[in-house]
């Protein structure tokens, strides 16, 4: 019985109508098909009402990357610059979803907006345009260069935590990746623990303490690459390792009952 792992959707306006639509990148799938080795299951931004059910069945949580931005009022923030993308009504549901999915020892992946998410659900908070901050790199996606490549294109190196799960995975300590966001943690929050840092000190991958089960987030994207990237790929089948065993004890436990 393979792995349920959940999706998070985004609110995108698009079809004839421009209406609103609940979705996800066919990256996000594909990956789930593939190296996690699970059943992708799309999670609504239907908000914090949805968590208490849907949590129960899944055996794993993905917080997909976005061009939309975490709400600076969930963390104390400024307001965003006129015209900087927000999709609140995620926000209502990922935040939530993610205190629940830690609680409960749901195997959680959170990237890019997924992981600052997860900063912000813990009680951190973020730098909403680090490219213009002292002393910091433009991590933000290149208008001058093809989706592709900006996709799988590395763009900075990302000195790993010796002796943790992303440097066992990596087989080093120092890892290329692309880099497509212009907010950053900024205040990391308690619960987490910073593992990964590009070349001007920004965190590109955090670990939740003690956690129940996986709970790992990376500021870039591993789901663009996985089928040429060694590393890539193995993130998502530790992640998906975790996801097998929950699914395990679970269906155990439904049979049991
Ligand atoms: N908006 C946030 C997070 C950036 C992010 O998730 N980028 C991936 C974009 C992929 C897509 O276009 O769907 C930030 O800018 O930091």
């Amino acid at each position: 019985m393979r792995a349920l792992v959940g999706i998070s959707c985004c609110v995108k306006a698009f079809g004839i109508f421009n209406t609103p639509n609940h979705a996800a990148s066919d990256s996000y799938v594909r990956v789930v098909l593939g190296p996690v080795g699970g059943v992708p299951v799309l999670v609504p931004a239907g908000g914090e009402g949805l968590v208490a059910d849907i949590l129960p069945r899944l055996d794993g949580l993905i917080l997909t990357g976005s061009r939309s931005n975490v709400w600076p009022g969930h963390y104390d923030g400024p307001p965003h610059a006129e015209g900087t993308p927000e999709d609140q009504e995620r926000d209502a549901t990922t935040l939530p979803l993610i205190r629940g999915a830690i609680q409960a020892g749901v195997p959680l992946l959170a990237i890019c907006r997924g992981m600052q998410e997860l900063n912000v659900a813990l009680g951190g908070s973020l730098d909403q345009r680090i490219q213009d901050l002292p002393r910091r790199m433009d991590h933000s996606t290149p208008s001058d260069q093809p989706i592709p490549l900006v996709r799988t294109g590395k763009a900075h190196a990302v000195r790993l935590a010796p002796g943790l799960l992303l440097a066992e995975l990596a087989g080093r300590q120092e890892v290329p990746v692309n880099s497509l966001h212009n907010q950053g943690v900024q205040r990391l929050a308690p619960r987490l623990e910073a593992v990964g840092w590009a070349p001007d000190g920004t965190v590109e991958a955090v670990r939740v303490r003690e956690a129940r089960n996986f709970a790992w987030g990376v500021q870039w994207h591993p789901e663009y690459d996985w089928e040429r990237d060694e590393f890539s790929r193995a993130i998502f089948t530790s992640f998906g390792a975790a996801c097998a065993e929950r699914a395990a004890a679970r269906f155990v436990l439904q049979a049991a009952e």
